[in-house]
């Protein structure tokens, strides 16, 4: 028998699903769910106050099994008590990945170094509570006495996407008159078209950057202290309106933030898993930190649960291993998050840095080179636009699709039959999705529909649907703060399982540093008015020269 280190397409539970594949190729979900009358019942599962449906899935009760076995034989278990005790989990850079205890509970411990890091988290969580106390009360105010009526939150990838997510998604539990806006984008209409609509007497920017390196946070709040140095301000009053939230206190200072409006963020945070840390202050600032906190023990209730349910009844064990399953068993090269509810629109973008940044990876925690495929390309929208756009491919197109529908059971906004109506098309998707039409089914319909048998014959192929697509449905009573911090920690888990079965460090993204390290090298050469050299292939300084002479002042 192979040892347990085998590399893993020669442990023999992989082997075994190479089997499982072959034995469910011609299998139809339809007919799973018609000889066994209880698929549905035994196919749900819950935790955390989620519910997940995954019988609409080319799997048996032995194929779980099999994916289960494999998950013990990439010893899951133990990586995940590796995870959540501060074990260094993130080889490359040498660190843990502590995103559970920035939602643990005071009184808990959780070691790094030799220290205790619970308590600094609770301290900088009450901090962000007085901030929140006093902007609500008003002692807190602009340079010129005013309220805050504006929150720019200044930052990109983890430090915007889960904000925007959390943000939005939790607009029913707004507080107050305050407004929030997110920045990003280096394309200066991004800050310019922010600042239009602003009073610098009454906005609070929010400077969000773990390294305080990152150009594209760094360029827009330099636009915006200029922005707020023109308009009325001055330097004094910038420590009134200029906040932030960093691991390099040091850069936030020399930037000139002053150090008592600095929050701290930590090493061993990483950038997509922080919403939970203090870069959550525009969440916690928008809805109060009562909500915050509710998010916070929403996360933590899915943590118990990822640590504590057995295999088989845990939803993110399940989700990730099915990702695995599509992914490695049968050539999906994609997998699409379709939230049936507004307020979840962005959760796509969200979990498409936190997926393909993590495990978008070709080399194994030791650097060898992986002979299977790792992340796939994770994409999606909001149901049920997306109906009358994409999901034709996912019907009918030649690939393979694996969906996950997320919907809320109440809606906040009960108008008319609209909720109903909603979850009437996830269903209908899902079920679409599952049993198609056979060609034969296709031909009747057209013959009843008076169509004669050669027009109705031409005519079936392009109405036969194959079915047989596999699909989730994650189920909550409502969104909430709870069900929010639940939804995006079962995700964090799907993510970090994936990388155990492939072997692949989902904390760091090395390739994202090529791109900004020659963005560096290309930008002097855009910029500067003396000639420049090359920047090392003809194709770049074709477009250097263009935008040189397209931008000469
Ligand atoms: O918070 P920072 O250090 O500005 O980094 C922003 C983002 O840049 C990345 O390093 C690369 O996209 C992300 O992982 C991170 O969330």
């Amino acid at each position: 028998m192979p040892p347990a280190s085998a590399p893993l397409t020669e442990k023999p539970e992989w082997h075994a699903l190479l089997q499982q594949k072959q034995q469910l190729e011609s299998v139809l979900m339809r007919d799973l769910f018609q000889t066994d009358p209880k698929r549905a019942d035994r196919y749900l599962i819950k935790g955390a106050g989620l519910t997940l449906d995954f019988s609409r899935n080319r799997l048996t009760d032995e194929t779980l099994t099999a994916l289960s076995d494999l998950a013990r034989a990439c010893n899951l278990p133990q990586r995940i008590t590796d995870l959540v005790t501060g074990a260094k989990v993130n080889r490359t850079e040498n660190r843990p990945a502590l995103h559970t205890a920035l939602r643990q509970p005071a009184g808990d411990s959780v070691w790094v170094d030799g220290k205790d890091i619970i308590p600094e988290i609770h301290a900088t969580q009450a901090r962000m509570e007085q901030l929140d106390q006093a902007i609500q009360s008003g002692t807190k105010t602009g340079h010129t006495g005013r309220a805050f009526t504006d929150i720019v939150s200044i930052g990109i990838g983890g430090s915007f996407l889960g904000p925007k997510l959390a943000v939005e998604a939790l607009t029913p539990f707004w507080q107050g008159n305050l407004r929030c806006h997110f920045v990003a984008n280096i394309d200066g209409t991004d800050i310019a078209e922010t600042l239009k609509s602003l009073n610098p007497e009454t906005t609070l920017f929010l400077v969000q950057s773990k390294s305080f390196r990152t150009q594209e946070t760094l360029d827009n709040s330099l636009i915006a202290r200029e922005w707020f140095l023109t308009n009325g301000g001055n330097q004094d009053a910038v420590a009134h309106h200029f906040m932030a939230v960093t691991a390099n206190t040091d850069e936030a200072v020399r930037f000139g933030i002053h150090p008592d409006n600095i929050f701290p963020m930590w090493d061993w945070v990483g950038g997509r898993y922080s919403l939970w840390s203090a870069i959550g202050l525009p969440i916690a600032l928008m809805v109060g930190m009562d909500n915050f906190r509710a998010l916070l023990a929403g996360a933590h209730a899915m943590d118990c649960h990822f640590k504590e349910a057995p295999t088989e009844q845990n939803l993110p064990v399940v989700m990730a291993l099915l990702s695995v399953w599509y992914n490695n068993f049968w050539s999906a090269q994609s997998h699409a998050v379709l939230p049936y509810d507004e307020y979840l629109k962005h959760l796509p973008e969200h979990l498409q840095q936190l997926d393909m940044e993590s495990n978008g990876k070709k080399v194994t925690q030791d650097g060898a080179p992986v002979d299977y495929e790792t992340g796939p390309i994770l994409w999606g929208g909001v149901g049920a636009n997306g109906q009358h756009a994409y999901h034709q491919l996912i019907h009918q197109g030649t690939r393979l699709v694996p969906a996950d529908f997320v919907i809320p059971l109440t809606s906040h906004n009960p108008v008319g039959h609209h909720h109903a109506t909603l979850f009437a098309n996830c269903l209908s998707q899902a079920r679409a999705m599952m049993a198609g039409k056979t060609e034969a089914e296709a031909l009747q319909e057209l013959i009843a529909s008076g169509l004669d048998q050669n027009a109705a014959a031409e005519l079936a192929p392009h109405k036969a649907i194959p079915g047989n697509k596999p699909s989730n449905i994650l189920l909550m009573a409502k969104i909430t703060p709870e069900t929010l911090g639940a939804l995006v920690a079962l995700y964090e888990h799907r993510t970090f399982v994936q990388s155990v079965i492939w072997d692949v460090d989902c904390f760091d993204q090395w390739g994202v540093e090529l791109g900004k390290q020659m963005g560096n090298e290309i930008l002097p050469r855009l910029i500067d008015n003396e000639e420049v050299g090359s920047a090392g292939d003809s194709a770049t300084d074709n477009l250097v020269a263009l935008f040189r002479s397209a931008n000469r002042r």
